[in-house]
């Protein structure tokens, strides 16, 4: 049955998850304010941030402003942060998500991720990016991904985290954990967009119940310089012409297209954006549907163009546990 006009998924024990949320990477924290508060009046109910982001404290501002004017209910919101990669350690998790949840003035978040496999190796909580003398980041090679859950678990115990749940990891990952936990991860946040559609990661999350959240949902545009990769004719996704044509169709824009899209993949989207106006289009994506013949025209589309890959991190490519040498 198709329920792609509802705004929820389940997500884990009855707990839902809006389909649409706001992403906030590379907002600064004034421009996450304006972004909260315009989302939340567009509708939006749904935020992720990340310890990485540095704006959480931000968001908890907004947040708390809504809530003490009475406009929102705390359990109204569905709030996603993620352990930075300094807190892959077990011993680090509690320690994260209460700093976190500080920074949110929350004292739960609704989902909280694991953000990257592959952890850095650092005592200051302010330095996300640890370097040793020679300049080069501290990669842990001795992180334990199932121990790992287990204090992700306890978080889960103790009700700082409603749901627990990955990003970016590759199915062989999850699968370790899946096969090891008390507690199933209820989410898999990992870039996904027409491009890169993810078909065969999205078939094993539909297996084992893990519903899959898009980042990128828009192609990430502009994000960085990627011509060395592409050629100077870098894909927009955006700029798609089949895109376009259904988007003309539909009287809709290409950004609504691509969202609308995830959404009847039943796939949830967190689009970012800083302007007003496109926060409330990103929104407008339950007024239509999609045709199965445009379905499928936009299946044909994925390009397999994984735009993420972390290279701007150095050695982490070639660490053992990097999540994308294999195909999925
Ligand atoms: N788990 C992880 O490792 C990662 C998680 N994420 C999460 O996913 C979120 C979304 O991914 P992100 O990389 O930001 O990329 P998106 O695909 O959401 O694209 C954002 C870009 O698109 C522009 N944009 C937004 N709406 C429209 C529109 N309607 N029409 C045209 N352009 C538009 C934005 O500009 P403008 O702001 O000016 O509107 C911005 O430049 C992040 O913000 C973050 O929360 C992202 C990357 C990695
Ligand atoms: O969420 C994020 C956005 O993407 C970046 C990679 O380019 C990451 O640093 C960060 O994890």
């Amino acid at each position: 049955m198709d329920n792609s006009h509802q705004l929820h998924l389940n997500l884990f024990n009855g707990q839902l998850i809006p389909r649409i949320g706001l992403g906030t990477w590379q907002c600064t924290p004034d421009e996450v304010k304006e972004a909260v508060n315009a989302a939340l009046e567009a509708g939006y109910r749904h935020i992720d941030t990340a310890y990485l982001y540095q704006n959480e404290a931000a968001i908890g501002e907004v947040i708390q402003e809504w809530i003490n004017s009475g406009k929102l209910k705390r359990q109204e919101l569905f709030i996603t942060t993620k352990l930075p990669f300094t807190g892959n350690k077990p011993e680090k998790v509690e320690h994260f998500l209460k700093l976190s949840l500080e920074n949110l003035k929350l004292d739960y978040v609704d989902l909280y991720l694991i953000h990257f496999p592959i952890g850095f190796r650092g005592e200051d909580d302010h330095d996300l990016f640890p370097r040793d003398e020679n300049g080069r980041l501290i990669l842990d090679f001795d992180s334990n991904m199932i121990t790992l859950w287990k204090a992700m678990e306890t978080q889960v115990e103790a009700g700082r985290a409603k749901a627990i749940g990955l990003s970016n990891f590759n199915s062989h990952q999850i699968e370790r954990i899946v096969q090891t936990s008390r507690i199933k991860p209820a989410n898999l946040q990992v870039e996904m967009h027409a491009y890169f559609q993810q078909k065969r990661l999205r078939a094993y999350c539909k297996k084992h119940d893990i519903v899959v959240c898009a980042y990128g949902p828009l192609g990430s545009k502009g994000r960085v310089d990627l011509s060395a990769r592409f050629g100077p004719q870098v894909p927009d996704v955006l700029d798609d012409p089949v895109v376009a044509e259904i988007a003309n169709a539909h009287m809709k824009t290409s950004a609504q297209v691509l969202l609308r899209h995830l959404i009847q993949l039943k796939v949830v989207v967190i689009p970012k954006s800083v302007s007003q106006s496109r926060i409330r289009e990103n929104y407008e994506v339950f007024d239509f549907v999609l045709t199965a013949n445009e379905m499928e025209k936009l299946s044909q589309l994925d390009k397999n163009n994984r735009t993420f890959i972390f290279d701007e991190y150095d050695g982490v490519p070639d660490h053992p546990e990097y999540p994308f040498i294999i195909p999925y």
